[in-house]
């Protein structure tokens, strides 16, 4: 302390104490404040060394487990500090709906309602989802244990962490499989749906009502086969695994859109309780690596839907030649669909597009980095994943490259077609059920229903007097008690539109209401029940004016689903519908092939115009070249040639010139003179028919930085006649320079030589009075800086 007073006394401090206990205050709160921190980090510490903590990431499947499993946890529920979302982050996840049995809350509701109630909210109400927020902890208490539950956020996407203080991990372990059990009991009549991120996981999309099997409007045995095959295949792990089989089957559903591939597939998963998860080729962030992590995290006993796997691959696709003779129901040559697949290409063909000329592709390959190998990899690849079934689905068979849809990739292939007269009766029947269908098999056909007319007329004949009665009103009736009913006795009257709503002139005696219009009365969701006649009848109609494989599937449900309420108007007014439909896509085909036709008429004037203006261009280029060749041959005219026989190698014209055009042109000419002075019998026979010819800006010239040398390079032809000057070979020469008849081979040919580089402002040699040649000047004094032309 004498020390610290000793050291702020020469500081001029007068009351050098206060200071000294301001010290001591901060040292003293400093201490305490450590010892608080410590001890509680040593508390928390020995805290956690009692816990037992278990730790699930978003991206798998426990999380969504334990999520369900806390959502329906009071104690979750009565978070103080929570948030709410319209949208399900977890399969199964429950709602406002579960909070109903909590008494507080129903408090706040008169009795007679609830905020579920369909009538106070109505029917399509939105179901809200409720989670405490991130970084909160929760204490939950379960069978004996005090569970600490944390929500937070890690690199990977949320994280859920449970701790328990326990000897052993068994609770944790009870918990987890306590929480799968009540998401599978829950998923027991649902189909998970997860989809493919940009992230390249898997992300839990949808949690979908099965469909069941028979909603699904096939040939006969083709759903019986495809499940089977798929029931059969899940339960042959150990066939596989002892024959070295890869435990993995793949099937490939193609045909036209709208036939029913998708629903066939979640029927199946639906059937067989498997989860789906779906991948798009087509999407833009797909890449090989990201496709193979995808497939290789594909669950054992899942199903994979490729979905449009033709759109992925266009240019390999495309190189697909015929359709497949290894499938197993690949259709005949000269079908409606192969016909349909000629069709397509030929007007891809016209269009423009060709194997690797398609405008959809371009756009996507610019994108999507998948390619075909990739794909290949994922599927079978060594980190492929087993156990899994793949569904893939295509509208384009023949687009597909061989290598994607052989077996072992694709084992089992099944076609799609348009809807056939027997789909289009099922699917009608499918349609307005009726509880009699076991006995209309035995009723005959040709009889005639009740006529729409006839319905319509009886609807309104009974309204009015209909309003009270029970029958028609309620509508409470089960189909089958109705069923029941009209089979023993004739069909009941069709039901007319009830009347519920209290009106002003109800009780009129001297004027009855007015008959419902007709589009009023179709406005009704619901059919009245058919009977067994009345419904075969109608279906056999539906069917009869359908025309075999014209129609999809789904474009037949379009039209029912326009008159789900009006079964005797869908039965009757079908042949008009197809009419109209064909009527429409000859509208639309006229106005497809217009545009089109447009478009190429465009392509084309466009292509003419282009023509044109190269054309115009090029010719206008070579009048240039016309013009300067000229000039530079009138330059040349004014060249002198002199053969240098500095070696006997070499013979050197340097001509002016100023442009590259004019240097080759005018170095042509004096080539040409030095040809011909070669061939002439007064030639020096000391020069040889190499010749370089240089040219160089006009000079004399001051030297300048940007000075520039032209230097080119021209053949001479040497003619093929011995030179007159050439001296009689003595036989020694003849027989030890065999060097000299090789080059006498070659004479009749180019002979090049490396040009010579020469000073850009060197003087030209031009020509002396009375013709006579000079040479050059000497070099310009900075001649020897100019490093950059030498
Ligand atoms: N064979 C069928 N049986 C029952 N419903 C069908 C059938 N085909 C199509 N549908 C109905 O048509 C609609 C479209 O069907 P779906 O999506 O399964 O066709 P798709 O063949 O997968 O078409 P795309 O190739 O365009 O994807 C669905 O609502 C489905 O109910």
């Amino acid at each position: 302390m004498e020390a610290l007073r000793s050291l702020v006394s020469p500081l001029g401090l007068l009351n050098g104490t206060s200071v000294v206990d301001g010290v001591k205050l901060v040292v003293l709160g400093g201490t305490v404040e450590t010892a608080r921190r410590v001890s509680s980090s040593a508390w928390s510490h020995f805290v956690n060394s009692f816990f037992l903590t278990a730790h699930f990431s978003e991206e798998d499947h426990p999380y969504d487990w334990l999520m369900l499993w806390l959502s329906r946890r009071p104690e979750w529920q009565r978070s103080r500090e929570f948030e709410t979302t319209t949208r399900a982050a977890h399969a199964g996840a429950s709602g406002w709906g579960d909070e109903l049995d909590d008494p507080l809350l129903a408090s706040y509701f008169p009795p007679s309602t609830s905020p579920e109630d369909p009538d106070e909210l109505g029917p399509s109400k939105t179901r809200v989802h409720f989670q405490p927020t991130l970084d909160s902890t929760h204490t939950i208490y379960w069978r004996q244990h005090w569970l600490r539950v944390r929500r937070s956020r890690g690199e990977g996407g949320q994280m859920l962490s449970v701790s328990v203080v326990a000897r052993s991990n068994a609770i944790l372990k009870a918990l987890v499989l306590t929480a799968k059990r009540e998401y599978e009991r829950e998923a027991v009549h649902r189909i998970q749906i997860f989809l493919a991120d940009p992230h390249g996981s898997w992300r839990w999309a949808d949690a979908r009502h099965k469909r069941p099997m028979g909603s699904i409007v096939l040939d006969p045995g083709v759903k019986e086969m495809l499940l089977g095959d798929a029931r059969d295949f899940l339960a042959s792990e150990k066939w596989y695994a002892d024959r070295g089989i890869p435990f993995r089957r793949g099937y490939l559903l193609h045909g036209v859109p709208g036939s029913g591939k998708s629903s066939l597939i979640h029927a199946i998963a639906g059937e067989l309780m498997l989860d789906v998860y779906v991948v798009s080729l087509s999407s833009a962030w797909i890449s090989d690596t990201m496709l193979m992590g995808l497939m290789s995290r594909v669950p054992k006993g899942a199903i994979l839907l490729l979905e449009d796997l033709d759109a992925a691959f266009r240019s390999s696709a495309s190189r697909r030649s015929s359709s497949p003779s290894s499938s197993a129901s690949s259709s005949p040559p000269g079908t409606a669909d192969q016909k349909r697949r000629r069709r397509d290409k030929e007007r891809d063909r016209e269009r423009g597009y060709d194997a690797y000329d398609y405008r959809g592709r371009d756009v996507m390959s610019e994108m999507n980095t998948l390619s075909l190998s990739g794909l290949l990899n994922a599927l079978d690849g060594v980190a492929a994943a087993e156990g899994r079934i793949l569904f893939a689905t295509t509208n384009h068979l023949e687009k597909l490259d061989p290598a994607l849809s052989r077996p072992g990739r694709m084992d089992v292939w099944v076609e799609f077609k348009n809807a056939s007269r027997w789909q289009a009766e099922a699917l009608f029947r499918n349609f307005f059920p009726s509880a009699e269908d076991e006995e209309a098999d035995d009723i005959p056909l040709d009889e005639e229903p009740t006529s729409a007319g006839a319905s319509t007329a009886s609807l309104w004949s009974t309204m009015g007097s209909v309003a009270s009665s029970s029958r028609g009103s309620s509508g409470s009736g089960t189909g089958s008690e109705k069923g029941k009913e009209s089979s023993r006795s004739p069909p009941p009257p069709p039901m007319p539109m009830p009347m519920t709503m209290p009106q002003f002139g109800s009780s009129n005696e001297a004027y009855l209401p007015p008959p419902v219009a007709a589009e009023i009365a179709a406005a009704q969701h619901t059919a009245r029940p058919l009977d067994a006649r009345t419904l075969a009848a109608l279906a056999k109609r539906f069917a009869d004016a359908v025309p075999e494989g014209e129609f999809s599937v789904a474009a037949l449900q379009g039209y029912l689903l326009k008159n789900k309420s009006r079964p005797e108007a869908a039965s009757n007014e079908a042949a008009a519908w197809v009419v109209s439909e064909r009527e429409m896509r000859e509208r639309l085909e006229r106005e497809k092939e217009a545009r089109e036709t447009k478009e190429k008429m465009e392509r084309e004037k466009r292509k003419r115009e282009r023509a044109e203006k190269a054309a115009k261009k090029e010719t206008e280029e070579r009048e240039k070249k016309e013009k300067e060749k000229e000039k530079a041959k009138a330059a040349a005219a004014a060249a002198s040639v002199i053969p240098v026989v500095p070696d006997a190698a070499t013979a050197v014209a340097i001509v002016t010139a100023t442009t590259p055009l004019e240097a080759t042109t005018v170095a042509t000419s004096a080539a040409e003179s030095v040809t011909s002075q070669l061939a002439s019998p007064t030639t020096s026979t000391e020069s040889t028919p190499a010749v370089v010819v240089e040219s160089v800006p006009a000079a004399p010239s001051p030297p300048s930085a940007d000075a520039s040398a032209i230097i080119v390079d021209v053949p001479v032809v040497v003619p093929d006649t011995p030179t007159a000057s050439t001296s009689e070979p003595s036989s020694e020469s003849d027989s030890e320079d065999s060097d000299d008849e090789d080059e006498d081979d070659d004479v009749g040919q180019v002979v090049r030589q490396q040009p010579r580089r020469i000073s850009p402002w060197a003087a030209p040699i031009r020509p002396g009075h009375g013709g006579q040649w000079h040479h050059p000047p000497p070099a310009a004094p900075s001649w020897g800086s100019m490093g950059g032309f030498l």
